[in-house]
């Protein structure tokens, strides 16, 4: 182990295994680590009790605790509590908790259960503060066995929404996970059964996949990753969620003009659903494209040059498409075009520049299928923008009639999957929208990227956040057109996930409201892209 190895990834995360293997080392023989894990569990504890009851002194503290090393660490930090005054219990989940820990939280006055599960009742009776969920940890594998399920059961009845869609808050008490919420999947971030929703995670070294992959990661509350001095594994990570980098933004100089900023080409907007048009070329046009191309029918083009004069209502030149934002897949003519544009790009025809980059959002997504049936193959420049919905239509209609289909809840269920199974069946980059939005692309770890407020998902949102895209493409690709080469999903996933970034900050500014969060329309959102822009590139 190199003196420089890294002991510190608060934006990135590896699988289980390979955590495990890199720390093991270092920790065969020693509690130091687990010292340190406890010291960091409980600081954050003592932090926990003094926003909700103002301290620690008498605060009632419930430390679930499984038999694995988080069990130890939990037990170790329930001592700690105790010390600071705390009245703490601990109910096990194991005949076998770990032996130096168990005694040392005895010795501290921690109350070890005999009947665990009268211990959690006793704790909801009595009113308790602070649950610390210590069940298990990266050393977990499936759902939470019986023993250990049933202590979570009652406190979950004391949580909002049924057990799937458990939120914190909202509940008389605070719940502190120790590494990540227990019974969530590692290494997915799926729900293989019930799980405690907590309001803070305190994890170790680096991100786990159940910490920023849905759903499992709604369920982790404030998430911080702690240093231990324990090395990060090495190699390619897993899932990575940019949210302290700067992102890669242009900053036009004195020698650029509007080309070499980047041309948008918009195919969007219908009779049905006009102002999508209207929202994706704002979403451009707000987002720095140097100009819009708006390619729609004479009431869409009528009604985005009301309120965006800059777009131009013909055709040209772009350096990046933007297909299929409130178009209908019923206009067969419209389709025609679509799919002679999409075919373009995918390198078939010669209506736009061979391998040019497109996003290919709502009514585009359905001719996709056909294209790749035919044997079309995207690139890691071509942007898929699907919500769940719309990703399980396209993996079912890749997958072809009578083969295993995917619906809705299986995307919502394991959305990190469904990504990365659209991204390899075309091989194109797939953004799938929602919160936090996942980027997938052939050969890349998962992207993870927090979307803004919940009032960020209103109609229009997603035709906003295509011309932000659109834009950020086009500006990217002029580089890429002057090197003559496609390029690679390295260089394309930073330019999408800079794109959610400005989405989700300009929502988070338009929603926000003297400190609170109030409904937004998505105009809001393209007009707060500025703002968002700025406060990127701030750093802030
Ligand atoms: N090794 C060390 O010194 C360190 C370990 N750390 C902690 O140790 C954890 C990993 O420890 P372990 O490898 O012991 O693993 P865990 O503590 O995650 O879990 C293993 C235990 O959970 C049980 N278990 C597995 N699957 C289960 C399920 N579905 N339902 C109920 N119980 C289940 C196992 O029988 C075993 O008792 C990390 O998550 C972290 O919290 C940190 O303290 C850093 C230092
Ligand atoms: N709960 C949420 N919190 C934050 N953002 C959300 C939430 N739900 C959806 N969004 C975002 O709102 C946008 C909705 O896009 P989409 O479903 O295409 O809607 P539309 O077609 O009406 O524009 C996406 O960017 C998505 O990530």
């Amino acid at each position: 182990m190199g003196a420089m190895s890294p002991t510190l990834a608060a934006d990135e995360a590896w699988p289980a295994a390979l955590i495990a293997a890199a720390e093991a080392p270092l920790t065969a023989g020693t509690d130091r680590y687990m010292r340190a894990a406890a010291h960091a569990v409980a600081a954050a504890a003592l932090h926990e009790l003094g926003e909700h009851r103002g301290g620690a002194a008498g605060a009632r503290v419930l430390a679930l605790a499984g038999g694995g090393h988080n069990g130890a660490d939990t037990l170790l930090a329930a001592a700690a509590l105790a010390r600071r005054g705390c009245a703490v219990s601990a109910a096990l989940a194991t005949d076998h908790p770990l032996p130096g820990a168990l005694h040392r939280a005895r010795a501290a006055g921690v109350r070890i259960a005999d009947s665990p599960r009268e211990a959690v009742g006793g704790f909801l009776e009595a009113g308790g503060d602070l649950v610390l969920d210590g069940l298990t940890g990266i050393g977990a594998s499936g759902g939470l066995r019986p023993r250990a399920a049933a202590l979570i059961a009652p406190l979950l009845d004391r949580t909002a929404g049924s057990a799937a869609g458990a939120r914190a808050g909202g509940r008389p008490f605070r719940v502190l996970a120790v590494d990540l919420p227990s019974g969530t999947g590692v290494d997915d971030g799926t729900l293989p059964g019930p799980v405690l929703p907590a309001d803070r995670t305190v994890t170790f070294t680096c991100l786990k996949a159940a910490l920023c992959l849905p759903p499992a990661c709604r369920l982790a509350g404030r998430v911080e990753v702690v240093d231990l001095g324990l090395p990060v594994p090495q190699g390619p990570p897993i899932v990575v969620r940019p949210t302290r980098s700067r992102p890669a933004l242009p900053s036009p100089g004195p020698e650029d003009h509007k080309y070499t900023r980047g041309v948008v080409g918009l195919w969007a907007g219908s009779e049905s659903y006009p102002g999508a048009g209207l929202l994706a070329a704002s979403g451009a046009a707000r987002a720095g494209a140097g100009m819009v191309r708006l390619h729609a029918p004479r009431r869409v083009e009528d009604l985005v040059l009301a309120a965006r004069p800059e777009v131009v209502p013909a055709p040209g030149r772009c350096q990046a498409a933007v297909l299929g934002p409130g178009t209908d897949p019923a206009d067969a003519p419209r389709a025609v075009e679509l799919r002679t544009v999409l075919s373009a790009c995918l390198g078939e025809g010669a209506a736009l520049r061979a391998g040019a980059p497109a996003v290919i959002d709502a009514g585009a997504l359905p001719l996709l299928a056909d294209l790749v049936a035919r044997g079309g193959r995207c690139g890691p420049q071509h942007l898929l923008t699907p919500h769940a919905g719309e990703a399980a239509a396209v993996l079912s209609a890749l997958a072809g009639a009578g083969r295993p289909d995917w619906d809705r809840t299986r995307v919502e269920s394991d959305p990190g999957r469904a990504a990365l199974r659209l991204s390899e069946l075309t091989g194109a980059t797939v953004l799938l929208k929602g919160s936090p939005t996942l980027i997938a692309s052939p050969g890349r770890p998962l992207c993870s990227v927090p979307a803004g407020p919940g009032w960020a998902g209103t109609a229009g949102s997603g035709d906003v956040l295509a011309g932000i895209l659109g834009a950020l493409l086009a500006g990217a690709a002029v580089a890429w057109e002057e090197g003559d080469r496609a390029p690679g999903a390295h260089e394309v996933v930073p330019v999408a996930a800079a794109a959610v970034r400005l989405h989700s900050r300009a929502g988070r500014l338009a929603s926000a409201q003297g400190g609170l969060s109030a409904p937004i329309v998505a105009m809001d959102i393209a007009d707060a892209v500025p703002r968002a822009w700025a406060a990127l590139l701030a750093g802030s």
